[in-house]
């Protein structure tokens, strides 16, 4: 029987580029669904006994992180960076990065129009006040903004967006500045991505935790898996298949 060393080379390569993709299907990261990322929400706060301040300070920093990483101070040279910061903890992670970029001489400015009377955002608000970062109810002009921080909505995001927050979702629609956003793009259904008519189109995605669905759809430049506290345990119950983090790096790149 002749054999076809070509064919049998042929498919002896196609066998091992479908082994090496089986690879790394396996080793990707899972993308969680709405529910799911709500479950681990509450088993990180009631199993793990983390409190809400501890997360939302290490999500808000790896945020703070990955920007630097991607937009350095030559890029956004003397312009200020707008941070869009929402009523929930999405909103929080925003005040914490804000906090965080001042401290890496960017210059934040926060837009935040329905703030809450619960301690720890007046804390985190005060924080920012007191680094002299302009903390604003009505959205300003961003004539000289270098970059949009979208902290408006995480995973508890219910769609369609309430008009309150119209005016500030079509600002991050029609920009041309970069955006930013905080674990999910405002406005996108947290599993099934861009609202009906098009959503914002962020140039970097920081995931926090672990992508969520939604971010299958995510075809900015940046994509950045941050908030390193998942308890080994807890990845393994939910199969995460978490990427490495370099060294102490507290962010990664997807
Ligand atoms: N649980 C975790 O593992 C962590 C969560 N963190 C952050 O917490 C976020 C989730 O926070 P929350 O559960 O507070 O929820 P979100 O911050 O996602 O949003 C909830 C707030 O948005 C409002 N809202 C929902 N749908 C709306 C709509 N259609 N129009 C206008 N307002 C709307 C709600 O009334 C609520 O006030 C995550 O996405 C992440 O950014 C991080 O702080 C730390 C780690
Ligand atoms: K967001």
């Amino acid at each position: 029987m002749q054999i076809n060393l070509n064919k049998f080379f042929n498919i002896k390569s196609f066998v091992q580029s479908f082994q090496q993709c089986q690879a790394k299907l396996s080793t990707m990261v899972k993308l969680l669904g709405q529910q799911e990322a709500i479950n681990i929400d509450i088993e990180l706060f009631n199993d793990y006994k983390y409190s809400v301040d501890q997360l939302m300070e290490l999500a808000g920093l790896s945020c703070a992180v990955a920007i630097a990483k991607c937009y350095s101070q030559d890029i956004i040279a003397n312009k200020t960076v707008l941070i869009c910061c929402g009523p929930g903890n999405n909103g929080g992670d925003g005040l914490v990065c804000a906090r965080h970029l001042k401290l890496f001489n960017y210059n934040p400015i926060i837009y935040y129009p329905k703030q809450t009377n619960k301690e720890l955002y007046q804390n985190l608000t005060h924080q920012c006040r007191s680094m002299n970062i302009p903390v604003v109810q009505t959205l300003p002009t961003t004539t000289d903004c270098g970059l949009i921080v979208d902290a408006l909505f995480g995973f508890s995001f219910k769609p369609p967006v309430r008009p309150d927050f119209l005016p500030v979702i079509d600002l991050m629609k029609s920009t041309s500045i970069p955006i930013a956003s905080v674990d999910i793009p405002s406005g996108w259904d947290v599993e099934n991505g861009e609202p009906e008519g098009g959503g914002i189109k962020p140039d970097l995605l920081i995931s926090l935790t672990a992508p969520k669905k939604c971010a299958a759809h995510f075809k900015g430049r940046f994509h950045y898996l941050g908030g390193r506290f998942v308890p080994p345990g807890l990845a393994e119950k939910y199969q995460l298949s978490l990427p490495e983090y370099p060294g102490t790096e507290c962010c990664v790149s997807l």
